[in-house]
């Protein structure tokens, strides 16, 4: 059961937005991190991701008891492990990546390989032999939808969830407010010692070399600008760096989401400045919620939420659009802001990001004072130290 997913370069396979993905760059891309050890451990040691899903299994081990279960990317197979200790009656848990050759250990050493059934390959390719009671999958990437994992739990629910199923999590919600923070001053330190940089090397190179090479100024400074400014950061806020009211820009459900309604994400927001500081950009964070379904709602509801906190950070942070320059605002100030997010062209699992906003300066009452629209910034991932840009 199940075919292997270990595409190679040139193996095209669709999406489910009808772009041709290439599944071995995607391998190399995507998959290759969850393949370590230490990757799942980072995943494994995040107190508040593990916890949240601890608690929404077994303080609802109900919805478990006796029932099929498919664990959409098991990883180190964790989550299929507890769906199983919550009594299970099967549990199939499927893994792209050699990772299975770890969960098939765990499963052994913790006696469960008669519930736990462990299949490497794609959920997208993968045949189960009956439909299940719950999908259980932690599939969120950075401010939610990135690496677009979530199109594969999408793809597994209505091929494999039976009418009546359960999703595990069943909602999830994104967030964004107005921030303060030196990010935006250290980034545009580095630029402008990266621009100063690429001056000398202009002189040193028309002195020693007698090539002139200033016509790259411009696309130098280009790319420069993209990596160092356009690009979101991750953080872990403290929370008072929030210094205006968070609105909710997405809502989804997951037992009835499909990938269209998640392609882009569309919102205009007000926000209402708490102090007098620099607003210095936008955090966009997002939670999820365990409520089971209509019919057989969760008794124990259970909320994971990577909103800035001081105890309870997760490895998802907060990610972080720079406004550059900052600007002065006041308490009782108000934000119009307008974010629009889709998948990069290039790389589905990346996103480009649009960012614009009005302020109303309080002092002016509803005399408009700027509207500002930034360059597009990019949700990149870094993949062993390197960034990868798109
Ligand atoms: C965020 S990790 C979660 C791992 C584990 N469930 C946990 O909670 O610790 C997501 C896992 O899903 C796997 N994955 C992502 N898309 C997949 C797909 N389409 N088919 C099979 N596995 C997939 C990844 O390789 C990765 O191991």
């Amino acid at each position: 059961m199940g075919s292997t997913s270990n595409g190679v370069a040139g193996d095209l396979t669709t999406n489910c937005n009808g772009v041709s993905v290439d599944k071995g760059v995607d391998f190399a891309n995507y998959f290759c991190t969850y393949g370590f050890l230490y990757h799942q451990k980072e995943m494994l040691c995040d107190r508040v991701r593990m916890d949240a899903y601890y608690n929404a299994i077994f303080q609802n081990k109900e919805h478990f008891h006796g029932k099929a279960v498919l664990d959409v990317g098991t990883g180190s197979g964790i989550l299929a492990i507890w769906s199983a200790q919550a009594g299970a009656r099967k549990v199939y848990a499927v893994e792209a990546t050699k990772m299975t050759e770890h969960a098939r250990e765990l499963v052994k050493a913790n006696n469960l390989q008669d519930v736990i059934e462990v299949i490497e390959g794609s959920m997208e390719d993968v045949t189960l032999p009956e439909k299940v009671d719950i999908i259980i999958s932690e599939w969120m990437g950075y401010f939610l939808l990135r690496e677009s994992m979530f199109d594969s739990v999408i793809f597994a629910r209505d091929r494999w969830l039976k009418p009546d199923g359960i999703m595990y999590p069943s909602h999830a919600r994104m967030w964004m407010a107005p921030m303060r923070s030196g990010l935006g001053d250290q980034k545009m330190d580095d630029y402008e010692v990266a621009m100063n940089d690429w001056h000398s090397f202009v002189d040193d190179t028309k002195t020693y070399y007698g090539v002139d090479m200033s016509v790259l100024t411009k696309p130098f400074d280009d790319e420069q600008k993209k990596y160092y400014l356009q690009t979101s950061l991750w953080n872990n806020l403290h929370p008072q760096q929030i210094i205006g009211t968070p609105a909710i820009i997405k809502e989804i459900n997951c037992l009835t989401a499909s990938v269209n309604d998640v392609l882009n994400v569309s919102s205009n927001f007000p926000s209402s400045i708490t102090e007098r500081t620099r607003l210095c950009g936008l955090a966009g964070w997002f939670d999820v919620h365990f409520r089971g379904n209509r019919d057989y709602p969760a008794k124990h509801e259970i909320e994971l939420t990577t909103a800035p906190s001081l105890d309870n950070g997760t490895h998802w942070g907060q990610q972080v659009f720079l406004l550059h320059p900052p600007v002065r605002v006041s308490e009782g100030d108000d934000l119009m802001v307008s974010f629009s997010m889709s998948r990069s062209k290039e790389n589905h699992r990346l996103m480009e990001v649009e960012l614009g906003y009005k302020y109303f300066d309080s002092t002016l009452k509803t005399v408009f004072a700027e509207e500002i629209t930034t360059e597009p910034v990019s949700l990149c991932w870094s993949c062993f130290g390197a960034t990868l840009k798109v």
